[in-house]
């Protein structure tokens, strides 16, 4: 793995990143790429995304679209590609990946993997045999009641293949609630496939993101490194508070290590993976994994020496990271609470009038109700302090239409 040289932003010699999606997760990548001098291509399918507002260029296109895809690197020819989101022609990275010009990152057959839950599912439970939920796949009504009573039980959690935070899953809890979810996956698939995922309930104690970077060591090698692990709390779904570290029993940590070691081994490459895990005593179970910036690391802003956007900024260039703790700190999440374009917000400044408080508002165009806005940080003397913080601050945040 070569380190890539850096060039002059604008110039013949630049140092080209495309970002496949420009959200607030995006937007922060983009910031740290361009500290360290690259040019930054952000793409999106809606105008004026975050990233878009702090690249040096900014597309929209559909990128689900392959031949759309091809087109733009083929005139932006960019010496990276990042994926910032699932729904994207992954069959298209891994054919440009082939082609040898660009590299995906981590690898296109990551990009591709994740895209959709049954490949890196499957990957995790059938091939490397990681502790997982019981599930099964149902591509109807009628398979995915017999899935449940074929095994899955009550309750169990039913998601579209192709979903991220938390659209269009549900918990069932008895027969009653079946056809619900069945008919609430296709309505929040990402790429209406009708294909859902049933898996057993885990009534954990806890759940984390275990994030891992991979990156060229001194001696030229990739090496994996490890962040504190990251507590959070998820509402039908979605994050919405999080905070590091996160306190566990030293079984509990190695295994979730051991877990993220092996599916980040397996899908290669270079750059930082969020690996979410359930814990519950010294009991671990896999769920998925981000191959990119996971939105509970946003904690890692007010944590870290360096946050996990400037940790993925630095490992795909072939650059050394430092995974290492400052503070311990906290996250919270803030929705738009309206459906309307181009909201204000009331209250920032007595946000930030809460002790060792930040905000992130990512600019986003349009709010939906429940759709992220914005994200409170917080530190303090534990992570007690530092989530009470993070919350008070975040509901001190009252968006509105003026
Ligand atoms: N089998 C399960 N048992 C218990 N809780 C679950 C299970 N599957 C999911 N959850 C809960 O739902 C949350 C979201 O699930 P998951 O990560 O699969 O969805 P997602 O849409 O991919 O989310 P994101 O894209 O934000 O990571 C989990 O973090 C967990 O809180
Ligand atoms: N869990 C995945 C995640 O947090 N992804 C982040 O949310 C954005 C989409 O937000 P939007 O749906 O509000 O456009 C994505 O672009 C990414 O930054
Ligand atoms: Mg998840």
């Amino acid at each position: 793995m070569k380190q890539i040289t850096i060039g002059t932003p604008l110039s013949p010699s630049a140092t080209k990143v495309m970002l496949l999606g420009s959200g607030e997760l995006g937007k922060e990548v983009i910031i740290a790429l361009q500290r360290l001098g690259v040019e930054v291509i952000a793409v999106d399918r809606y105008e004026n995304a975050p990233g878009h507002q702090v690249a040096h260029r900014a597309h929209v296109i559909n990128m689900a679209d392959g031949e759309a895809l091809r087109a733009l690197v083929e005139k932006e020819k960019p010496h990276l590609i990042v994926p910032e989101i699932e729904a994207i022609a992954t069959d298209m990275l891994v054919q440009i990946e082939r082609e040898g010009r660009v590299r995906v990152i981590p690898t296109a057959r990551a990009a591709q993997l994740t895209m959709n839950r049954e490949g890196i599912r499957r990957l995790a439970a059938e091939s490397l045999g990681l502790p997982t939920s019981p599930y099964k796949f149902a591509d109807s009504l009628e398979e995915l009641q017999a899935a449940i009573d074929g095994g899955i039980g009550y309750p169990c959690i039913v998601k579209p293949v192709m979903s991220s935070s938390g659209k269009g899953q549900s918990k069932v809890d008895g027969p009653a609630e079946v056809k619900k979810a069945w008919d609430y996956a296709a309505s929040g698939s990402r790429v209406n496939q009708g294909r859902v995922i049933v898996e057993g309930f885990i009534d954990f104690d806890y759940e984390i993101t275990q994030l891992t970077v991979r990156a060229v060591g001194a001696d030229g090698e990739i090496a994996t490194h490890f962040c504190e692990p990251i507590g959070h709390v998820q509402v039908h779904g979605d994050y919405v508070e999080s905070w590091q570290p996160m306190a566990m029993t030293p079984v509990a940590l190695q295994r979730s290590r051991e877990i993220a070691k092996k599916v980040t081994d397996d899908l290669g490459g270079l750059g930082i993976f969020g690996v979410e895990l359930f814990v519950k005593g010294d009991q671990v179970w896999f769920s998925e994994v981000s191959p990119r910036p996971h939105d509970t690391g946003m904690v890692t802003m007010c944590t870290q020496r360096f946050n996990e956007f400037e940790l993925h900024a630095r490992a795909i260039l072939g650059l050394p990271v430092d995974t290492a703790l400052r503070a311990a700190g906290a996250s919270a999440v803030i929705y738009g609470q309206l459906d309307e374009q181009g909201i204000s917000f009331k209250g920032v400044e007595e946000a930030l009038r809460v002790p060792e408080s930040d905000l992130r508002l990512f600019g986003k165009p349009e709010s939906f109700k429940k759709r992220r806005m914005g994200v409170a940080l917080a530190n303090g003397k534990d992570t007690d302090e530092a989530r009470a913080r993070a919350k008070l601050a975040a509901g001190k945040v009252v968006p509105f239409k003026a």
